[in-house]
């Protein structure tokens, strides 16, 4: 039998009112670059003043720019890179590949994607079909020998960019960076010029010293911004994203201040102002209203726990279950002993390597770098020290989150959590 014509049931239609709330929602996302960055003026004439030789053919000297998340350190880069592209001349090109260590966390692939990308971007169509490093299957040294080959065809400056570096290092050790500081040597017709950025300070220790002092030639901090520098960015995005009178000052205040709050995380702030918008809009609201605010603040806090608590380690997620079970007691302050008892029954059960006290301790106080819980140590003079433990929200959604966990689900000690 032929197939019914489809017949919509306007399903969409009651989500799809007349929009009240967006002009350009799109320019409060992650993936938009601002063509302005206010309170980043001196950042991005610190870093043009150490790029700016490349216009007269010499090498820039490579930097290492820390700071917190969400302070506009990829923006700054980025913006000051497109600038550099701009103004360099055909005969000395300056160029910048950006690349995000996250998820590029091995040698073979940080030297693919960088040969890849110039390639594909500034070789002739003719060069571009056989200088295509394959995802996997070469000898680093084949990879490492096509990237000069790349960059000699090239010419002129290619700046690295090598975005959430402490990543790279942590997963892969300093091999790339070593290979990567070393290989102007190499070269006779490029240049090459490195930017790590990290918001993780720890990772210069896991440098051999040779390696740290080439890539960090010149070193930047970006401070995280204040409740009125953040309030700035806001307006600025919020004149092209949102509908004449839509978003009051208030509203943009209070996003800010709340942002202000956590660490200065201009993300964080952009993140606060688009989902109130989304908010407001799905109650069909012509305005954003404080309350739109606040419970915008809620929904992302829920989120970033539950991403928290989703990828704790195995051991971690079982200290969890052991805080949860002595609170769910009704004790609700809790001390680091009572905790290592019942994990250690826990691991008894899982059949898995109970961790050493101090270990455990170390997972106590991760729980609370995290925000899940908050630990403090209390001295009791003479009887010594312990460390007094307590949830900083209602624990519902944490448990809901953690016993997702199919093993943690069928452990009997934690029945009482289900
Ligand atoms: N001064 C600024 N003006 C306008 N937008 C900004 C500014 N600073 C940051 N932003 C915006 O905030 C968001 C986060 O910025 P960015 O990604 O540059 O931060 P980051 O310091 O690199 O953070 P992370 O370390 O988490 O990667 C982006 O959407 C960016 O456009």
């Amino acid at each position: 039998m032929p197939d019914e014509p489809f017949k919509s049931t306007g399903l969409f239609k009651k989500y799809t009112v007349q929009n009240k709330i967006f002009q350009n929602r799109e320019v409060l996302r992650h993936s938009y670059s601002p063509r302005e960055l206010p309170h980043r003026v001196d950042q991005i004439d610190s870093i043009a003043v150490i790029l700016a030789p490349a216009l007269q053919g010499a090498t820039p000297s490579n930097i290492l720019i820390y700071g917190k998340t969400g302070t506009g350190k990829t923006a700054t880069v980025k913006f000051v890179g497109s600038e550099l592209e701009n103004e360099s001349s055909e005969f000395s090109p300056c160029r910048m590949v950006h690349l995000n260590c996250e998820t590029i966390d091995t040698q073979y692939r940080v030297l693919a994607q960088i040969a890849n990308h110039i390639s594909g971007h500034d070789l002739k169509p003719s060069d571009r079909a056989k200088n295509t490093i394959p995802a996997t299957g070469w000898h680093t040294d084949q990879v490492y020998s096509e990237l000069k080959n790349v960059l000699e065809q090239a010419g002129g400056l290619q700046i690295i960019v090598l975005d959430e570096i402490d990543k790279l290092v942590k997963k892969s050790g300093d091999d790339t960076l070593y290979n990567l500081t070393r290989i102007n040597s190499d070269l006779k017709n490029a240049r090459v010029s490195i930017i790590g950025i990290s918001n993780d300070l720890t990772f210069k220790d896991f440098l051999d010293p040779r390696v740290l002092s080439s890539l960090s030639e010149e070193e930047l901090v970006f401070p995280p911004y204040d409740a009125v520098q953040l309030q700035d960015i806001l307006h600025q995005r919020a004149e092209m994203a949102f509908l004449p009178d839509a978003v009051s000052e208030d509203v943009i205040a209070l996003c800010a201040a709340l942002a202000a709050q956590e660490h200065g995380d201009a993300r964080r702030a952009l993140d606060l102002l688009r989902v109130s918008g989304e908010l407001a809009e799905r109650e069909s609201s012509d305005k954003v209203l404080e309350a739109h605010v606040r419970r915008a603040q809620e929904n992302i806090e829920t989120d970033t726990m539950s991403e928290c608590v989703q990828t704790l380690p195995r051991q971690g997620k079982m200290v969890l279950c052991a805080m949860l079970l002595v609170s769910s007691s009704g004790q609700k302050v809790f001390t680091s002993g009572s905790v290592i008892n019942i994990y250690r029954e826990l691991a008894r059960e899982l059949d898995v390597e109970p961790l050493t006290h101090r270990r455990v301790s170390d997972l106590i106080n991760e729980l609370n770098m995290l925000g899940i819980v908050t630990a403090r140590v209390v001295s009791h003079g003479r009887h010594g020290r312990t460390t007094e433990i307590y949830f900083n929200s209602p624990t519902n959604q944490i448990r809901t989150v953690v016993m997702n966990d199919p093993s943690l689900r069928e452990c009997s000690i934690l029945q009482p959590l289900l």
